[in-house]
C-alpha cells in the first residue's frame, strides 16, 4: 500500500510516462513563451499545466490496447492485463451507469468516463445516443448547472474572469490543443433555469460533447468557454463552493468591452475558429455586432429557429393547413422565441405569403401579457417586429382569453414556465384544430410548457408535438406515438462543421436557413410514414452529414467559403468528404497503435504527432 502510495503521485507527475512525445515537447515550448510575456498577476504561482487531465484527450488506459501500444505509450502495467474489445468494455460500462440510481450521479459517472478514457466515453455515446444524451445533455446538464459548485472535479474547459481583461490573448495559450470550434456562455440565462454564473459551465461542455458524438468534430477540436463575469444570483454568490467572482454581473457596455477582446483574441489565437454564443440572457447585441464580422452564430436565437423551422416544416404539412392560414401564439418572447418566429417568417415567405402578412401571424405573450404597441412598458427592441398594434386597446392577460380571440392553429412555448400549456389550454386547441400544433420548448423538462403525456391525452393524441426536452414514447388508443424533440443539437453539429469544412469567414442567415431544410429533408420513409417530425436521434451522425452538406452549400452561394476546391464536388462527394473528415471514436486506438508501429508522424485525432521512432519509444 505504501508502495503505492508513493508511486502514484511520481507516476502522475512523470511526463516521461504519461505524456505522449508531442504533448511534451508542445507544453514545455508553450510555458516558457506564454510565461515570459504574461503579466504577473497571471504568472503568479502557475502550477504545471494538468494537461493529461484535461478530459478532451486521453485513450491511454483503453482496455483495447494490445501490449505493444502499452508499452509505446508507458501505460504498460498500468491497467489490468486483459486486451478487451469494445463489446466488453461497453458492457462494464453499461453496468456502471446502471448501478448509479440518479440522473446526476450517472452524469458524474460519464464526466469520469470521458475525462479517463475519451475515445470509450464517444463509442459509447454513438451506439447509445438516445439513451445517453439526456444523461449528458438536456436535461441532466441543467441540474448538472445548478449543482456544478458542488459536483466539480476537475478541468474540462476554460474559465475567463472580468478581472482577466487585458491578459485574455494570453491566457488562451493555456489551452494545450488546436481548437476548431467554442461554444461560449456568460451564465445568465442557463436552459429555462437562470442566472447561474460560471456553473454555466455544463452547457459548453455539454454541447461540446454533442459536436463530436453528433458531427464527428474531434474532441480535442472543442474549447468550452465560461466567462465569468459576475452573478446576480445571490445564492450562489452566497455559497461557499461557488467558483465564480462573488460580484454583481458586470453592464452591458462592460460586457461588450470584454466581448470585443474575447473575440479578437480567439481569432488571434484560433484564426480559423467557430465560435458558438450559448445561453446569454441577452444575446442579440453580440449578434448584430460580431455576425459580419467572425465565423460566429448565437444557437439559442439561429439554432433553436433553425431546428423549429426544420420540424415545423413538416408539421405544417402534416396539419393539412395551407402556410397561408396558420396563426400562432408564442408565449415567451424572449431570445429564443423571436429567433424561431424571424426564421418561421423566413418558411412563409418562402411559401409564398409577403413579409408583412408573414410577420402578422403571430402573438407574442410575455410576462406583462399579450405584446402590443400600446402596452404602456417600453418594449425590448427584439420585440418590436411582432409586437401587435390591432389589438383596439385590448390587453391580454390570458393565454385562454388570447386563444379565444386569435384561434391559434399554433402554439409555441419559449417561456420557461413550466406546466404553462394546462390541460383548459390544451383542450381549447385541440377544438379549434384538427391537428394543432403544439411545441413547448422549454428547457428542461421541469420547464416545458407541458409534457408529451398531457399533449396527447389532452387533444386526443391528435397533436402535432415537439417539446425541447426529452419525453418517452407512449401508447394511445392502440398506437405508439413517438413525440419529436425541437432541440437545437439537431442543427448545431452541422452548421459548426459546415463552417469549418467549408472554412467560412461568417455564418450567413442562409447558412442557418439551409439547416433547417436539410433537417426537414433528412427523414427517412420511415419516419415520414410515420408522421415524425424529426428524424429518429439515433440517425443523428447520418442527419448531420445532410445538414453540414446544406450549410456549406449556402456558404458557397454566398461566396464566404475559402474552401473553394469544395464547390466542384457533387453532392455524393462531399458526403463522402464529410464522413471522411468526421471523428470516428472506433478508429483511434488503431491509428495510435499504427502510428506507433509505424513512427509515422501523422496521426488524425490525437494530438500525436511527432511520434519518430515508433515503439523504440517504448518506456517499458
Ligand atoms: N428547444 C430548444 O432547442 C431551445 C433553444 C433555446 C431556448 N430554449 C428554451 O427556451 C426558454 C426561453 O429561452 P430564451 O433564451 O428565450 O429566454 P429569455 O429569458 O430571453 O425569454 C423568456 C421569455 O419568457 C417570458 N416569460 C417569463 N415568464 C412568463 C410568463 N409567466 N408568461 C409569459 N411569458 C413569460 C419572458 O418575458 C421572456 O420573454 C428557455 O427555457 C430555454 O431553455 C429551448
Ligand atoms: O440546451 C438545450 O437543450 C437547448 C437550448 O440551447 C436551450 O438553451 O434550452
Ligand atoms: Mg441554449
Amino acid at each position: 500500500m505504501q508502495a503505492l502510495k508513493s508511486l502514484k503521485p511520481r507516476l502522475l507527475l512523470s511526463s516521461s510516462s504519461f505524456c505522449k512525445p508531442s504533448f511534451r515537447s508542445s507544453a514545455s515550448t508553450r510555458s516558457l513563451a506564454s510565461v515570459s510575456n504574461m503579466s504577473p498577476a497571471t504568472t503568479q504561482s502557475r502550477p504545471a499545466m494538468p494537461t493529461r487531465q484535461l478530459s478532451t484527450t486521453g485513450g491511454d488506459y483503453d482496455m483495447a490496447n494490445p501490449p505493444e501500444l502499452r508499452k509505446y505509450l508507458g501505460t504498460y502495467g498500468l491497467t489490468p492485463p486483459a486486451v478487451e474489445n469494445y463489446e466488453v468494455q461497453a458492457q462494464r460500462c453499461l453496468r456502471l451507469l446502471a448501478m448509479k440510481p440518479t440522473p446526476i450521479e450517472k452524469f458524474q459517472y460519464l464526466v469520469h468516463l470521458r475525462a479517463t478514457n475519451v475515445h470509450l466515453f464517444y463509442r459509447l455515446l454513438s451506439e447509445n445516443i438516445k439513451e445517453l444524451t439526456p444523461l449528458i445533455y438536456t436535461p441532466t446538464v441543467g441540474e448538472a448547472c445548478v449543482r456544478w459548485h458542488e459536483i466539480w472535479t476537475q478541468p474540462e474547459g476554460m474559465y475567463l474572469s472580468w478581472s482577466d481583461r487585458g491578459n485574455l490573448r494570453r491566457i488562451l495559450d493555456n489551452w494545450p490543443h488546436e481548437v476548431e470550434i467554442t461554444v461560449l456562455t456568460d451564465g445568465s440565462r442557463i436552459l429555462g433555469l437562470g442566472d447561474l454564473g460560471v456553473n454555466g459551465m455544463g452547457i459548453p461542455v455539454g454541447k461540446l460533447a454533442l459536436y463530436t458524438a453528433c458531427a464527428g468534430i474531434k474532441p480535442e477540436g472543442t474549447l468550452p468557454l465560461t466567462l465569468d463575469l459576475g452573478t446576480n444570483n445571490m445564492t450562489l454568490r452566497e455559497d461557499p463552493l461557488y467558483m465564480g467572482s462573488r460580484m454583481p454581473k458586470v453592464t452591458a457596455e462592460q460586457e461588450k468591452e470584454f466581448l470585443d477582446e474575447l473575440m479578437e483574441a480567439l481569432v488571434d489565437k484560433w484564426p480559423s475558429i467557430v465560435i458558438q454564443y450559448e445561453d446569454f440572457k441577452n444575446p442579440f447585441p453580440a449578434l448584430e455586432r460580431y455576425q459580419n464580422t467572425y465565423c460566429m452564430f448565437n444557437d439559442d436565437v439561429q439554432g433553436t429557429g433553425a431546428v423549429i423551422v426544420g420540424g415545423f416544416i413538416n408539421a405544417v404539412r402534416a396539419s393539412g393547413v395551407p402556410a397561408k392560414d396558420h396563426r400562432a401564439i408564442f408565449l415567451g418572447a424572449g431570445s429564443a422565441g423571436v429567433g424561431v418566429a424571424k426564421q418561421i417568417v423566413e418558411y412563409f415567405v418562402k411559401e409564398g405569403v409577403s413579409e408583412e402578412d408573414a410577420r402578422r401571424k403571430f402573438w407574442f405573450v410575455d410576462s406583462n401579457g399579450l405584446v402590443t404597441l400600446d402596452r404602456g412598458d417600453k418594449l425590448a427592441e427584439h420585440k418590436v417586429y411582432f409586437a401587435r398594434e390591432d389589438n383596439n386597446g385590448r390587453q391580454y392577460q390570458s393565454l385562454s382569453r388570447l386563444i379565444d380571440f386569435v384561434q391559434p392553429t399554433i402554439l409555441m412555448g419559449l417561456s420557461t414556465i413550466g406546466g404553462a400549456f394546462n390541460k383548459d389550454i390544451l383542450q381549447r386547441m385541440a377544438k379549434l384544430n384538427d391537428r394543432p400544433i403544439i411545441f413547448p420548448l422549454s428547457n428542461p423538462s421541469s420547464k416545458s410548457e407541458c409534457n408529451f403525456e398531457e399533449a396527447v391525452l389532452n387533444t386526443d393524441g391528435r397533436c402535432l408535438f415537439a417539446s425541447g426536452s426529452p419525453f418517452p414514447s407512449l401508447e394511445h388508443n392502440g398506437r405508439l406515438l413517438t413525440p419529436g424533440q425541437g432541440n437545437n443539437m439537431y442543427v448545431f453539429p452541422g452548421i459548426g462543421l459546415g463552417a469549418i469544412l467549408s472554412k467560412s469567414i461568417h455564418i450567413t442567415q442562409d447558412m442557418i436557413y439551409a439547416s433547417a431544410e436539410s433537417l426537414s429533408t433528412s427523414l427517412n420513409k420511415k419516419e415520414v410514414a410515420d408522421g415524425w417530425l424529426y428524424p429518429d436521434i439515433r440517425r443523428i451522425r447520418e442527419v448531420s452529414v445532410v445538414v453540414t452538406r446544406g450549410v456549406i452549400r449556402a456558404a458557397q452561394q454566398n461566396g464566404v467559403d475559402r474552401a473553394v476546391e469544395l464547390r466542384n464536388y457533387s453532392d455524393e462527394q462531399l458526403d463522402a468528404f464529410i464522413k471522411q473528415s468526421m471523428y470516428d471514436p472506433f478508429n483511434e486506438s488503431t491509428q495510435l497503435l499504427n502510428a506507433a508501429s509505424n513512427g509515422r508522424s501523422h496521426l488524425n485525432g490525437n494530438g500525436v504527432s511527432g511520434i519518430s521512432n515508433g515503439l523504440e519509444a517504448s518506456h517499458l
